[in-house]
């Protein structure tokens, strides 16, 4: 699981976040009415590079760089005219219906904003220092990684292992077995222990986990990306990033947040240093943006043309098994290094370079110096 390391800024010294998550009865009432009177009601969309920095006066920078207007009194927040609101897409500042639990409200924070629960108190939640994601947690992002990346790792290792359907050993079919297993004991770890830091509703995480593996096997079809250019690679970064961002700002001028969680989730978390700046979908955004750059720089370098050549030669297994050892070191010490997050841009600069920095190492550099080691061998030894 990742590690959280960049909080976001504080928040306001009278926001419900200093005060204790006690949800029961009177507190849980107080608490509410407060918060919704320091946010704005009158659908304030936040910016989607701007982690929704709380400080006093609950001022957030708008993508055109105004400052969002004072709040509305508690009493106008628990419907915002003149947003469209669908299912999907509200203002913070709506309180949400048990049914909202289906489009990316997180329990960690729905059940101390929902109005389901009426006068009865509310079920007390405990926080964790990782609970406070500041996206939807529809589907979960975690278990779909997981389920990506391991369904990755194990249809490739059962493809190499199998050959021929017909001729298929009872040891293909023990290790099927095994891989099958720990396949899904890590998934059911990783979707438990995001349901138990209240991150979580189940449906969101098993949602995660086929939406994972649905990616996963669609991408082993799609066979252009192995022999893409570099341009390719580019193009589709900036067309990414563009669209992104074009679609936000389009909704935006109508009046829709995409980011609504962002409030939801400084709004609600216990404590402000567990709101991270990295959690945010723009943070994430950058970062898949970087590896996926990065990936195509990697693929089309001269050094993964060289350290090609020495995968067809002799010295397959150290090289390989050299290859995994100094990735793992290296991306060890890539994920030590943390980006300065008193500066946002500055943030999810470092953020982007640091990502496509992570393939370039592994695909690129690693391979290219190691086989320049085991080729510089192999030519003392002849
Ligand atoms: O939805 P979850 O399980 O809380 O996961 C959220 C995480 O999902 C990941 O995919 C993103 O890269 C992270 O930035 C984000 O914090």
């Amino acid at each position: 699981m990742r590690q959280h390391s960049q909080s976001m800024s504080p928040c306001p010294a009278t926001s419900p976040l200093s005060a204790p998550i006690s949800t029961g009865g009177s507190t849980h009432a107080a608490t509410g009415s407060r918060s919704s009177a320091l946010l704005g009601s009158t659908c304030p969309p936040t910016a989607p590079w701007s982690a929704p920095s709380a400080g006093a006066g609950t001022s957030w920078l708008s993508p055109g760089g105004r400052r969002r207007s004072p709040p509305a009194p508690a009493s106008t927040t628990r419907t915002t005219p003149g947003c469209p609101l669908s299912p999907l897409l509200t203002s913070s500042t709506t309180r949400p219906s048990p049914m909202r639990i289906l489009f990316g409200e997180r329990p960690y924070w729905w059940v101390l904003d929902t109005d389901y629960y009426g006068n009865n108190s509310a079920p007390e939640i405990q926080q964790f220092p990782l609970t406070c994601e500041t996206g939807p947690g529809s589907p979960s992002g975690h278990a779909m990684g997981a389920a990506g990346v391991y369904y990755v790792m194990v249809t490739a290792l059962l493809s190499a292992a199998g050959g021929e359907k017909q001729s298929r050993t009872l040891r293909y079919w023990l290790l099927w077995t095994v891989l099958w297993i720990g396949f899904w004991a890590v998934q059911v770890c990783v979707c438990m222990s995001r349901v138990f830091i209240a991150a979580h509703f189940p449906h969101q995480v098993i949602a995660g986990v086929f939406s994972g593996m649905a990616v996963a096997k669609t991408f082993q079809h799609i066979r252009f990306i192995y022999r893409a250019s570099f341009h390719r690679y580019l193009g589709i970064t900036l067309f990414l990033f563009s669209f992104t961002l074009g679609f936000y700002l389009l909704l935006w001028t109508f009046g829709v947040d995409l980011l609504w969680t962002l409030e939801k989730a400084q709004k609600w978390c216990s404590r402000p240093e567990w709101v991270h700046i990295d959690t945010t979908p723009f943070a994430s955004l950058l970062r898949n943006l970087g590896i996926l750059f990065g990936l195509g720089l990697a693929l089309n370098s001269h050094m993964y043309q060289e350290s090609s050549r020495l995968k067809q030669g002799q010295q397959l297994l150290p090289f390989r098994l050299g290859c995994i050892a100094a990735s793992l070191l290296t991306l060890h010490i890539f994920d030590a290094f943390k980006p300065p997050s008193h500066t946002q841009l500055l943030f999810y600069a470092l953020s982007f370079c640091k990502s496509a920095a992570v393939p370039l190492a592994a695909v690129g550099l690693i391979p290219y110096c190691l086989s320049q080691l085991l080729g510089t061998q192999d030519k003392k030894a002849a």
